[in-house]
Parts: C-alpha cells; structure tokens; sequence
C-alpha cells in the first residue's frame, strides 16, 4: 500500500515544478492554488502497482520523484519519469484503465482525485473546464506533429516480395547507416500497398537512435531499429500485391511519393520487387533517388550474393540431412520440393551441402527410366526438386501437381518400381521465417553501407552487389534476372549417376 507522506502546498519548489507541467500551464495563479491544495502527496515502493489493467480511472498522477513502469499485455511499453503525467486520459474517458503501472524504484506521485477537480465547491467549473480544453489541445497537438512528420519523407524503404532472412537486417543496418548521415529514414508499412494507398497510418517511422527513439516513441508508427538486426521475417510488409503491376496503381504510388516530398526510395526483396521498383522509376521525377537492395532465398539476381541465400541453403541442407536420416531409418525415397523458381540455386545448394541423391532443376530434364532404375538399386533415396521444375507445362496443363508430384508421376510413367516408400513433401517455405546467419547479416551491413554511399554521392536507380567479397554497384538497367546456376554444380548433386 502507498503510504501518504506530508507536503506543503505552498511550496514555491513545489509551485515551480508543477508549472513546467504542460497540462497545468493553462491555469492562472489562483487556479493552480486551488489545484494544489486537492493534491496529496503518496510514496510507492519498488514493484508496487500503481494501478492495474481493469481498474477504474479516477485519479491524474503526477511523478514528483521516482520512476514507473506502464505496461500493456504483460509488455512495458515505457517509462514514466519525474515530471510525467499519466492518468490524465480520465478527463475525457471514464472506461477503465487498460494498463497497469508499477514503481520499478521508490517513488512519489502527486495525486489528484477527479472527483475533486469536479467538485465546484473545491474547484471552479471554468478551471476544469480549461484543464480538459488543454488536455484535448495536447492530443491534438501530438496528432499534429505525426502529420508534420509524415508530410516529409525523407528516404522511404519498401519492402515486397516473399519472406527471407535478412529483410529485417538489412532494414536495420539502413536506418542505422542513413541516419548517422543526417537521414530520416521511414518504411511503408506493407510494401507497395501502402504506396498506392498513401496514408499517415501506411507509413512508418524507423529509428536508430535511441535518445531520438525516447522523445518520438508515442507518436504513430515508430519503431527503434537495432533488435531488427537479427529478428527473423520482414516486418514491414505482409501478404504480395500483384495489383501493383497495373499502371493505374503505380500512377497512384507515384502521386502519393510526391505528395509526401519523399526524396529516396530503396525497394527490399527480389525480382518482382525490381520490376515494381522499375516502373516505378518511370513515372517519378530524377530527383528522387532510387535504390534496390536484393533479398532472396533464391539468389535470382545476377552479379550479387543475395542477403538470405546463406542462410537458405544452411536451413535447407541441416533440412534434407533430417529427411536422408529419416529415410535411412525407414527404408523410404523422399521428393522434397524447395525454393527455386528459375535459376534453382536454393534447391541445388542445399541438395550440395547435406550430400543428398539428386538435384532436380528447373531446366533439369533427366531420362526417367534411368532415374527409377537408379532409385530401384538403393535401400533408401532423397531426392530435392525445385518448385520451378517443368513449372511452364504444368501451368499451361492447369495442372494440380507441385513440382515434386510431378517429378514422381513421371518416375510412376517411367515404371519406377522400388520397395522403398515413396514421400513426395510440401514446398519449404518455413525456410523464409529462418534466423539470418552471419554470413546474411554481414552482407546486409554490407549493403547497406554501400547503398548509403550511393545516396550521399547523389547517385540513383542504383542495386549495391557484393560478389567474391568485393563490392560493386549496379544500375538498375544492367540487372539481370535470370540467374541460372552452374552446370558442373548440377553434376556433382547427381550422386545417382544418371
Ligand atoms: N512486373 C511487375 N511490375 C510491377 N510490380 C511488380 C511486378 N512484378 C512484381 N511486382 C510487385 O512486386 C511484388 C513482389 O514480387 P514477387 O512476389 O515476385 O516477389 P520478389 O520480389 O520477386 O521476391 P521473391 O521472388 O523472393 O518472392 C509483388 O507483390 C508486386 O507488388
Ligand atoms: O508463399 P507464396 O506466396 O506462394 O510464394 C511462393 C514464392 O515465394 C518464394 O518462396 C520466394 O520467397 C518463391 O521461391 C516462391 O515461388
């Protein structure tokens, strides 16, 4: 329980205190007498709640000396310090309270009950009536101030495409290198979605800084960096938006770029994403500087490693060493379906590392019935098919069959007749939510300070590249997209010999 301590009201430390409060700097001298003679004076120990989620909101607290924790959903959001005020929410909302407040040390809050501010005959209805308006013109002005912070976007990152480790990463080491530059930099909360739509609550504010993190973290959107680091998934986008490659949306994003005075543009992710942040070029002015830094499990950028191809093939390989033990054990042939929409280096690698029976590309066309002799011979099979395996003939089939199930009809058509246990499994996607290895984190350090470099020296429509540890910058015209895997690597995955 607080213990109520005694005070003089008529403190002039205590007077001058509470007039660098913003909320009572719209009482005059009598007002704020009558103010402080309601005001009781309570000391907390460390842990001890102030009040807990549910309760009713009764009472504004002002912390004298001491700080407390607010928490929500079992989180701490913030702190409270000396001078802060909390509580205050109850002069325009009477529902209960929908946090819970600790002292995380000794501390003293100034308490006032709102009873008592209603009270005319302990304070008049013209100074409460003055304490709400300023409480409402606090609110607004807050409000106001995220407007005046997303009117201007200064360097804006758009992140699209399928999930891959590093999207997170590189984000972060962004905003960390651009803004030690004097950048501000702000991320579109869901890829080029939010573009076309263009809203305050489409934008957010990404932050290195943690003092700057401190004096903006109540304002909408804004979200401290650094753990972003080595967070796994890519948290500023969700589902794709293939409605972005028609001309009418991308007119639209455009016009909401401008609107916002945005000065650069950085498109995170893979060749869709390229392609989008392409058309995009076309309909925006010189001046707005563009960048492309590619993130994809599938490397399918040409002249550049891919931040998440390292970690991809790891997850992918430790994968199929799981399924060659499991089939081992059981006597079984797996057909795995992995990542690999063109080129197949994901699919290929990984079936590399972990030492499995055949890599199945998707220019992979192999004589079948040597294929099922081969599995015929063997007491247990893996085998990795990439999911862009005869993916032409099977769309234009309209056919139902991943890539690995029509790999194994055409094993079934070419007689395949073997004790093993034919498993056919499900595309990897849960390879795109892996933790980034080291090699993908320093890559998107890499990246990301290079892409920084570009901006300073007033360069655009630019893609960072790192290949055999050197780096490079390629503009957006001499990517190439199809980056097809080498043919020798495809040989030595063919441990069946066919
Ligand atoms: N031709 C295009 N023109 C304009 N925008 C495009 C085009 N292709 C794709 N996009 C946009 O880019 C987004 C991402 O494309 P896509 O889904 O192909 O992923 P990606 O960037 O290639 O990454 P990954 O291949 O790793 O999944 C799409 O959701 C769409 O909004
Ligand atoms: O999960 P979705 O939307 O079907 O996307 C699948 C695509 O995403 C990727 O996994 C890339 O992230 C591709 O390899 C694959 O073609």
């Amino acid at each position: 329980m607080p213990i109520e301590a005694n005070f003089n009201p008529n403190d002039p430390a205590l007077l001058d205190f509470l007039k660098q409060i913003p909320l009572l700097q719209c009482l005059d001298e009598t007002e704020l007498n009558s103010f402080t003679s309601l005001l009781q004076l309570f000391s907390y120990n460390s842990g001890e709640p102030v009040y807990k989620v549910g309760s009713m909101r009764d009472t504004i607290y002002f912390v004298h000396e001491g700080r407390l924790s607010f928490e929500k959903s079992g989180y701490i959001i913030r702190f409270f310090d000396q001078q802060d005020v909390f509580g205050d929410y109850s002069l325009i909302n009477n529902s209960p309270h929908s946090s819970t407040i600790h002292a995380t040390e000794p501390t003293e809050l100034l308490e006032v009950r709102l009873a008592d501010l209603q009270d005319e005959s302990k304070f008049t209805s013209g100074a409460y009536g003055k304490l709400c308006k300023q409480f409402a013109y606090l609110l607004t002005t807050r409000r106001r101030h995220e407007e005046e912070m997303y009117s201007e976007i200064d360097v804006l990152v758009v992140q699209d495409g399928g999930c891959a480790p590093g999207y997170n990463s590189v984000t972060a080491f962004l905003t960390e290198f651009l803004e030690k530059s004097g950048r501000r930099v702000f991320a579109a909360s869901e890829g080029f979605r939010s573009l076309v739509s263009g809203d305050l609550r489409d934008f957010r504010r990404v932050v290195y800084s943690g003092s700057l993190y401190r004096l903006i973290e109540d304002f909408h959107g804004v979200v401290f960096t650094p753990p972003l680091r080595e967070a796994r998934g890519a948290d500023f986008r969700s589902e794709r938006y293939p409605d972005f490659k028609e001309l009418e949306n991308q007119k639209r994003a455009a016009e909401n770029i401008k609107k916002r005075k945005v000065k650069a543009i950085i498109g995170i992710g893979g060749d869709g994403t390229l392609a989008g942040m392409q058309s995009l070029g076309e309909l925006l002015p010189d001046e707005i500087q563009m960048f492309f830094v590619p993130v994809t499990i599938d490397s399918d950028i040409y002249g550049t490693d891919c931040i998440g191809q390292y970690t991809g093939v790891e997850v992918g390989a430790e994968k199929i060493r799981c399924y060659m033990a499991d089939a081992r054990t059981h006597g079984r042939c797996y057909i795995i379906e992995m990542m690999g929409r063109e080129g197949g280096y994901h699919a290929l690698h990984s079936c590399l590392g972990a030492g499995a029976h055949l890599a199945v590309l998707p220019d992979s066309r192999y004589n079948m019935k040597r294929v099922a002799k081969a599995i015929e011979n063997r007491h247990a099979t893996v085998i990795v098919v990439a999911e862009g395996y005869r993916a032409k003939e099977r769309k234009s089939n309209n056919l139902k069959e991943s890539a690995a199930e029509y790999f194994y009809k055409e094993l079934l058509d070419a007689g395949l007749n073997t004790a093993q246990r034919v498993v056919c499994e499900a595309f990897s996607r849960d390879i795109r939510g892996a933790l980034p290895n080291n090699t993908d984190i320093t890559l998107a350090q890499r990246m990301a300070k290079k892409l920084t470099f570009l901006m300073q020296t007033g360069q655009t429509k630019m893609m960072p590249a790192v290949l055999s540890g050197q780096e490079y910058a390629i503009p957006f015209d001499d990517i190439r997209t199809h980056n097809t895997v080498s043919s020798d690597l495809a040989v030595l995955a063919n441990r069946l010999g066919v």
